[in-house]
């Protein structure tokens, strides 16, 4: 277990004061190991933008704990930045500058960047290289924040939401480097709302919720918790689903969702399987397109909050 970049503890962040105050991150912690990628995974809403944005030193906490790579992101600011990758955010005074040069910039700003025309070539910026920031489309701006944030060649990067408004082709070639990075020992922290890239890129996920981790664990772990698995098959319909939710143990449910098309529900292990089977032979049963499926982060995210990840 290597060592950890960002430490967070009873993290609390507020907007505004009074009866309108609002709660965006509430007594949040969370760690990120050195060498990782660690996913936040959350609706629109739930404090993973102020949570990133207390740790790059935008933000002050109202209260708890923040250090990154040993330093206060706020005290510390002028050191921890060249150390750092992020994801510029729009803003007004880039506006007329041209998308290359921007790199350049940011380029300057550290010590042993990286070879900025590989860079562009890489995320596929060479055709707006001369544009000016404005002009760019959402995804080419997606694209340039990205370049910005490994640029400097940081120890740790930080991507809010790196692939939002990108099509598949350009999100493939950014898991593709993001992958890259952590081969190279880069630590990475991003945001998402996308399951399949929280399962596909990250080593741990955060499931954050109204300002709270729910649930953490590597995307295997955090689909394989409690009742995490399902069984299906298909036979003639109307079998008698009481006789095989009794042949299996407490717990256990069995269901026909659509005639002849069978959902297990339960603690599925290889005995509860050989149970099924043996009850399906008992009773004459040709069970077809037998499957054991796992669950997928979105169940998990639905199981926990009773909502849908995606707003
Ligand atoms: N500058 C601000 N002023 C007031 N409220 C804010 C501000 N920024 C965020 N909030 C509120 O804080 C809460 C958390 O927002 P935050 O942007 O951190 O969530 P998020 O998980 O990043 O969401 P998203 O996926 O939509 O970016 C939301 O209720 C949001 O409306």
């Amino acid at each position: 277990m290597g060592d950890l970049v960002i430490e967070i503890e009873d993290l609390v962040v507020r907007y505004g004061r009074g009866g309108s105050a609002v709660t965006a991150v509430d007594g949040l912690s969370l760690t990120v190991r050195q060498g990782s990628v660690t996913a936040f995974l959350g609706p629109n809403g739930a404090g993973k933008t102020s949570t990133i944005e207390t740790a790059e030193g935008y933000r002050r906490p109202d209260s708890g704990r923040v250090s990154v790579l040993g330093l206060d992101p706020v005290a510390d600011r002028q050191a921890l930045m060249p150390r750092l990758g992020v994801m510029l955010q729009e803003g007004g005074a880039w506006s007329g500058v041209r998308a290359e040069e921007m790199i350049r910039h940011v380029a300057r700003l550290h010590a042993h960047p990286l070879d900025v025309g590989l860079l562009v070539d890489r995320l596929d910026l060479g055709s707006c290289g001369r544009t000016p920031y404005r002009r760019l489309s959402g995804g080419q701006k997606q694209r340039l924040a990205l370049a910005t944030a490994l640029v400097g060649r940081p120890e740790l990067v930080v991507l809010d939401e790196p692939t939002a408004g990108l099509d598949p082709h350009a999100r493939r070639s950014t898991w593709e480097l993001v992958e890259e990075l952590r081969r190279d020992g880069v630590s990475l922290v991003l945001t998402t709302h996308y399951m399949e890239e929280a399962e596909r890129l990250a080593d741990q996920v955060y499931v954050i919720d109204h300002g709270r981790v729910i649930a953490s664990g590597s995307p295997a772990e955090l689909t394989s918790r409690g009742a995490a698995n399902s069984l299906r098959f298909r036979g003639p319909m109307g079998l008698d689903v009481r006789s095989l939710r009794a042949a299996l143990p407490a717990g256990s449910e069995v269901r026909e969702p659509a005639p002849g098309s069978y959902l297990v529900l339960g603690e599925i292990d290889p005995h509860l399987l050989a149970t099924v089977t043996a009850w399906c032979a008992a009773n004459g049963v040709l069970a077809d397109d037998l499957a054991v499926e796992r669950h997928t982060l979105e169940d998990v995210f639905l199981e926990l909050t009773g909502r849908e990840l995606r707003a």
